[in-house]
């Protein structure tokens, strides 16, 4: 049985067949078509903003070794409102700089390895409840212990106790950014219902933040206040330390982009183990044979050959970041094309990643590929395999996306067996492409 049935049910196309079957993405697959069509270039006039698509691996290295030939700040505005005006990821140049080096210590490879425990914890915590018949929606209950995992590894358990408190909020705010986030410019001018409920979320979010850097700046420090404390006691080699609005922007946007982001990973990383012959069956059988019934350690996460080719290979198919944006800063020929200073240039992951001739049966899920003892290991670079961009803004929080991942599908692989039922599985969202209505399998008997 291969290829997905579709039957109707009423007004929805429900898949009730996913054996070995990839889940397209519509707008993705019209960028794909697109490149194709045109090549690595294509230049569109939307509105009064020039517009060009960057698509492939050729324009992808362009657009990774010219990074001095862009700007994020205009490219990203729309996050503005969720993560501030001081987020990396809004910032250019110097300023850039001088913040990132003061984020990215806490989210290096040593430091994310003390935050295992948690993250196995987290899971667990999120099965315990989980019956043999029950219908179960992982996404929903996987975004909630993400979020969770990530309050606790990067803020502490004081923060982490309000992982309710900062889902609620932070739903509401993200709403500004999905779908349609360029709207926000109206919705401010007219004080959209949307606009005014998201600015009361923000609001709150911002002054439970406050309160804790004001609480570690009065000498009240918990041993795992980790990202607060560095923020907090900080300094660049001139001695300036961050403001208390730049310490809220970098922690708002590290709980937003990482959670947002991780839990639709893990979404389709369940959804292609359960569907593609023998996958679940064999990475479990890895980690029961590395880690028993306990949860993993930082140093048997290593081991996990085949679990961790399963991530690398959900991050290619189903990469959260459709598209990623610059806005170029000089006038540019790329690929023979001029294109104008102040365009905004988009690339894709999800293009080049699932393009024939850069893969080889890119629409099959191959763990395998990702294991170099393998006959069908492939090699990738930044510019074939891009789901945490790369230059000064790669994703400083890659590590930490990646080792959450791993552990936590590891605990799901030991605690309980799944089966999906069936169900509408339909991608949404360029920035964190999900599945719109979540994710829903069935417990079954027994482990594994
Ligand atoms: C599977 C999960 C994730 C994916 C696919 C992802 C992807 C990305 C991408 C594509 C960028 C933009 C890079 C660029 O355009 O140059 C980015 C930036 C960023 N990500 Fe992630 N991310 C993930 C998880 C996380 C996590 C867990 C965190 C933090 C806990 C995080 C924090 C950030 C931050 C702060 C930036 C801005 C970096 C900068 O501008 O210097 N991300 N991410």
């Amino acid at each position: 049985m291969s290829g997905g049935v579709l039957q109707r049910s009423g007004t929805r196309h429900t898949v009730w067949r996913f054996r070995n079957r990839t889940v397209r993405y519509r707008p993705g697959d019209a960028l794909l078509a697109l490149r194709a069509r045109r090549g690595p270039v294509t230049r569109l006039r939307v509105g009064s903003r020039d517009v060009a698509f960057l698509l492939g691996p050729e324009a992808n290295r362009f657009v990774f070794a010219n990074s001095h030939l862009f700007r994020w700040r205009e490219a990203f505005q729309s996050l503005v409102p969720v993560d501030g005006p001081t987020a990396l990821i809004v910032s250019d140049g110097a300023e850039h700089r001088r913040r990132r080096r003061l984020v990215a210590p806490a989210m290096h490879h040593r430091q994310v390895a003390r935050y295992v425990t948690t993250m196995a914890a987290s899971a667990d915590e999120a099965v315990a409840d989980w019956r043999p018949g029950q219908v179960v929606d992982v996404y929903a209950t996987f975004r909630r212990a993400v979020l969770r995992s990530t309050l606790e590894s990067l803020f502490g358990r004081r923060l982490a106790a309000d992982t309710a408190f900062f889902g609620d909020h932070l739903e509401v705010l993200l709403r500004l950014l999905d779908p349609l986030p360029q709207l926000n410019g109206p919705r401010e001018r007219l004080a959209t219902p949307l606009w005014r409920r998201a600015t009361a979320a923000r609001e709150v979010v911002d002054e439970r933040i406050r309160n804790e850097i004001a609480r570690v700046r009065g000498g009240i420090v918990d041993s795992d206040d980790h990202v607060l404390a560095a923020l907090v006691n900080g300094v660049d080699e001139e001695g300036t330390a961050l403001s208390d609005a730049e310490i809220r922007d970098q922690a708002v946007s590290l709980i937003a982009a990482g959670y947002e982001t991780t839990s639709a990973a893990m979404a389709w990383a369940v959804y292609a183990m359960l569907s593609t012959s023998g996958v679940w069956d064999r990475a479990r059988a890895e980690v029961l044979a590395e880690c028993g019934e306990e949860p993993p350690t930082a140093a048997a996460l290593k081991r996990l050959t085949f679990l961790g080719g399963v991530v690398h290979e959900t991050l290619r198919l189903y990469p959260p970041a459709v598209l990623s944006a610059r806005t170029a800063a000089v006038d540019l020929t790329v690929a023979g094309q001029p294109v104008r200073a102040g365009t905004t240039i988009l690339f894709s992951p999800y293009v080049t990643h699932r393009m024939p001739g850069v893969w080889a049966e890119p629409l099959r899920f191959r763990p395998e590929r990702w294991d170099p003892a393998s006959p069908v290991h492939e090699r990738p670079t930044t510019a074939t395999y891009l789901p945490f961009a790369a230059g000064p803004h790669r994703c400083v929080g890659s590590v930490f996306a990646t080792t959450e991942l791993t552990v936590m599908l590891a605990r799901l692989l030991t605690r309980t067996s799944l089966r999906l039922v069936p169900q509408w599985i339909q991608p949404t969202s360029f920035a964190a492409m999900r599945p719109r209505w979540g994710l829903r399998a069935v417990v079954c008997p027994g482990r594994g």
